[in-house]
């Protein structure tokens, strides 16, 4: 069933549920309700995804408590060190495992100022223009365990003991999340619904833990600092867990440059459509523009100098096995319907985006 979930917010909310243990005829709804979204909207909040709340909850106490916020981790930190007689600081902990500085490694931690987010701006002059607005976030990036091209960087396990267990089994977790729902969008675009499944064997996913630490509201609001900038994702698909905070922001599909906001739903993910798959449907589903911003105001008092609450997110980044060829899908093509892209490999076109982000 899809609930619109406010009056303005055109973002449906999808029950996945009936796609899971329902008939033939409930996986072939869900996938139409899904099919929609993706096509009318590019993002849908999905509900009973498969990731048990407990789980969830325990990836955010990682994220906010002992894994990537320098303040609390602090306080984390010293207690552990105290009872460990060890001299361990967060932020040296954090540096144990650092981004290499090539963009397409995308593991191991990045502090504040590190990576900026751009939109499809290849050239270096283009770039640097563009680092001068930085993205006020740090961000710790794994993948699959077995993934020989990209192994994960990791915090020492004496440092922070176990991250490395705790995130290892997450990962799995998200990617039975991934499968029901490239099960649907192949059903709902009419492919055999193992279709996407069988360019997304290898699970060449990326999880990131995201902190955007407390900022000037006002830098935000006039665009001097951001917290991420208005991007479209990479890949197949994206699954968002948000903490209650807000900020998220998707463009309006009828309105370019227009933002809706996209805020914390309980019992939630969010899911967006990746520029691969855009390409691989010929435009047919939407890799929708979003960012983050200060969060929606409480009260507008208009006093400067506010600081916005830290914000806290978990994207599992879907893509496809890096050497399999995106070219456009049968269906989505045809007389008077060119084919809109060339063929790309998934490491292609996912390396050229990230290489610029670094
Ligand atoms: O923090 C968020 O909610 C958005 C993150 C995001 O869009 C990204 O990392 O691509
Ligand atoms: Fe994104």
């Amino acid at each position: 069933m899809v609930a619109p979930a406010t009056d303005t917010l055109s973002i449906p909310i999808i029950d996945l549920d009936p796609a899971r243990s329902g008939s033939s005829e409930d996986t072939a709804r869900v996938a139409k309700d899904v099919y929609q979204a993706f096509k009318h909207v590019g993002f849908a909040y999905i509900k009973n995804h498969g990731v048990p709340q407990e789980l969830i909850d325990e990836a955010f106490e990682w994220a906010c408590l002992r894994s990537i916020a320098i303040i609390e981790v602090k306080l984390i930190a010293n207690e552990y060190n105290r009872a460990k007689g060890s001299s361990h600081s967060p932020q040296s902990a954090k540096d144990k495992a650092p981004h290499p500085p090539e963009g397409w490694y995308h593991r191991g931690y990045s502090g504040i100022g590190r990576e900026k987010v751009v939109q499809m701006v290849f050239d270096k002059e283009g770039i640097a223009e563009k680092r001068k607005t930085p993205d006020v976030k740090e961000s710790f990036e794994l993948g699959n365990e077995t993934d020989e091209r990209m192994p994960n960087i990791w915090v020492p396990e004496e440092v922070l003991p176990g991250f490395r267990a705790f995130f290892t089994k997450f990962f799995e977790v998200c990617y039975g999340v991934e499968q029901l729902m490239l099960k649907t969008i192949a059903i709902g675009m009419g492919l055999q619904e193992d279709f996407f499944l069988n360019y997304h064997q290898n699970k060449t996913n990326q999880c990131r833990l995201l902190h955007y630490p407390p900022v000037e509201e006002e830098l935000l609001r006039l665009g001097k600092a951001e917290r991420i900038a208005a991007h479209s994702d990479f890949g197949t698909m994206t699954i968002l867990f948000q903490d209650p905070v807000g900020g998220l922001e998707v463009e309006d599909i009828h309105e370019k440059g227009k933002f809706n906001p996209a805020p914390f739903i309980p019992g939630t993910a969010v899911v967006n459509i990746g520029d691969l798959l855009m390409r691989w449907s010929n435009d047919e589903l939407k890799s929708t523009l979003h960012r983050v911003r200060a969060p929606p105001l409480v009260d507008d008092s208009g006093l400067s100098g506010r600081m916005t609450r830290p914000r806290y997110s978990i994207p599992y980044f879907v893509s496809p096995d890096r050497d399999r060829v995106i070219d456009c899908l049968p269906g989505c093509f045809g007389p008077g319907r060119p084919k809109k892209y060339e063929p790309i490999t998934s490491r292609e076109y996912i390396s050229m985006r990230m290489n610029a982000t670094y």
